[in-house]
C-alpha cells in the first residue's frame, strides 16, 4: 500500500483542485430541528474537505448581512486571518459539503484555517477515522439552542484524537484564533436544495 499523504497535503490538494471527498460522504435528513447533516459513508480516514463558498472581506460581509435573509446567516462563516476578518459565504450552493456539517460539543472533526498560496481556506479535518457516523465539528460557541437539548444522533468522541500528532505538527496550519462567527443561526431548510 502506498504511504498515506499527510492531512495537510491532502487538504491543499483538495483546495487547489476544488474537490471534496464526495465519494465518501452522504447528506442525510436527520430531524426537523437539526435538518440535514453529513455522514461518512463507510470508512472516512483522517482527512479533510473544504468549507467552500465566496471568500469575502469584512466590508462585503457587512454589506451582505444587511441585504440577506436571516436564514442565510447560518452559512456565513467568518474568521480572523492575519488580523483581519474574512468570511466564507456559502449561502449559494456550489455542490460542496462543508456548509452542511452540524455542530457538536464533542466532535469528530475540527475546522482549521490553512494557507494555500498566501490565501486562507477553511478545511475540515477528521480527528479520527470515522465509519458511517455523522461528521460534526465544534462551532465554537456555548449558547446555541440545540446544545441545551438532547439530540438522537450521537457523535463518537475520541479523547486520543485531539492530540493526534499528524494534525498538530503541521506548521502551515493557522490555528491562532478560533472562527469568530461560525454558522450558527436557525436556517430555513425549505429554501435549500441538495
Ligand atoms: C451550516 S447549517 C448546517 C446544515 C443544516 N443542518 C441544514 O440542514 O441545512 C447550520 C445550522 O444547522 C443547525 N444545526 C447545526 N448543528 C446542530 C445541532 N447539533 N443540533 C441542531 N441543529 C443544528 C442549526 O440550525 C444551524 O443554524
Amino acid at each position: 500500500m502506498p504511504p498515506r499523504i499527510s492531512p495537510l497535503k491532502d487538504a491543499m490538494h483538495h483546495v487547489v483542485s476544488k474537490t471534496d471527498k464526495t465519494f465518501k460522504l452522504d447528506v442525510k435528513y436527520i430531524n426537523p430541528v437539526k435538518g440535514r447533516g453529513l455522514f461518512a459513508k463507510g470508512a472516512f480516514c483522517k482527512g479533510d474537505f473544504e468549507y467552500r463558498g465566496d471568500m469575502i472581506n469584512d466590508a462585503e460581509l457587512q454589506r451582505r448581512r444587511k441585504c440577506y435573509h436571516a436564514s442565510c446567516a447560518a452559512f456565513m462563516f467568518d474568521f480572523n486571518w492575519r488580523g483581519k476578518t474574512w468570511c466564507v459565504d456559502a449561502s449559494r450552493e456550489d455542490g460542496s459539503f462543508g456548509w452542511i456539517v452540524n455542530d457538536h460539543k464533542h466532535p469528530n472533526c475540527k475546522m482549521k484555517k490553512i494557507d494555500v498560496n498566501g490565501k486562507p481556506h477553511l478545511c475540515l479535518f477528521a480527528l479520527d477515522d470515522i465509519k458511517g457516523e455523522e461528521i460534526a465539528y465544534d462551532y465554537g460557541g456555548e449558547d446555541y439552542p440545540w446544545r441545551t437539548q438532547t439530540t438522537s444522533v450521537a457523535v463518537k468522541t475520541s479523547a486520543a484524537s485531539a492530540s493526534d500528532p499528524s494534525l498538530q505538527s503541521e506548521t502551515q496550519m493557522d490555528d491562532e484564533s478560533a472562527p469568530i462567527n461560525s454558522p450558527q443561526q436557525v436556517c430555513s431548510h425549505s429554501s435549500l436544495k441538495i
